[in-house]
């Protein structure tokens, strides 16, 4: 299993029955136009730059360009029948390039540690990744995902073993564990759509919450299974003078 109920802290199935009721009336409100911020983070080399790719460009290139700084991607989804978007932040793990990626933590809704599978070493510094993220953010208000990359190049009891360690951190971090691999593409698609319908969820939620309370009362008590599509189309912007030297 990519991800196993102890290393999941959302277990339910169904979207709170306000957000379920609000999208079967197609009354999200402003949620379907808001961009969830997520940051990924994590050492040089682990494969943040290829997770994102593979995810938004459907491509894997096998050599290592290191981010300079930071990038961004926006990923258009569909939950529930209402379009949402993630706007990805592919921040530099090189220590030089720290101080510039670490001024774009602020605001991020979810939070991705990235570490390599195949180098424990790269699991032990998540934490510290972790803690600089939740430095810019409120306590509390951000999901944190722990992501374990390279999944091809592990296999047998090598892999049950970097698994079983990031899971246990993972409880430790208060994150949910998952693996991948931007190479063969396992999970991308499944890990990202998990994390759109986490971030949908709590904007609609939230708008839900500002609207007087009349208007926020329309939950009927039943939840609808969370179903989610990635689109074919994607929009990739970038911000002017970053992602590159
Ligand atoms: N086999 C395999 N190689 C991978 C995978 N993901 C990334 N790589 C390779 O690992 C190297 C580093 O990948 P990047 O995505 O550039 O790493 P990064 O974390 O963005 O690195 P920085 O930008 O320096 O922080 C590249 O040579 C990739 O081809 C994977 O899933 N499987
Ligand atoms: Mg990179």
């Amino acid at each position: 299993m990519w991800y196993t109920p102890d290393a999941c802290l959302q277990l339910k199935e169904h979207f709170h029955s306000q957000v379920s009721t609000a999208c079967q009336h197609r009354n999200t409100g402003t949620a379907g136009l808001r961009l969830s911020k997520v940051v990924v983070v994590g050492d040089l080399y682990v494969g943040k730059t290829s997770l994102i790719h593979r995810l938004c460009k459907n491509v894997f290139d096998r050599d290592y360009k290191a981010t300079i700084g930071v990038d961004f991607e926006i990923e258009r989804f569909e939950i529930a029948g209402i379009p949402y978007s993630l706007q990805i932040w592919d921040t530099a793990g090189q220590e030089k390039f720290k101080c510039i990626a670490s001024a774009y933590y602020r605001g991020a809704q979810v939070i991705i540690t990235a570490f390599d599978l195949t180098d424990v070493q790269t699991l032990e510094h998540t934490k510290q990744w972790l803690q600089d993220v939740l430095r810019e953010n409120e306590a509390g208000s951000c999901f944190i995902f722990l992501v374990g990359t390279k999944k091809d190049l592990l296999s047998g009891a090598a892999c049950e073993q970097a698994e079983a360690e990031a899971v246990h951190l993972a409880n430790e971090m208060q994150a949910e564990y998952w693996s991948v691999s931007a190479k063969t593409g396992e999970n991308v698609k499944a890990f990202f759509s998990r994390v759109a319908a986490l971030a949908f969820e709590q904007s609609v939620l939230q708008d839900l919450e500002k609207r007087p309370s009349t208007q926020s009362q329309v939950g009927d008590g039943d939840g609808d299974l969370i179903r989610i599509e990635v689109p074919k189309t994607q929009e990739n912007k970038r911000p002017p003078g970053l992602g590159c030297c």
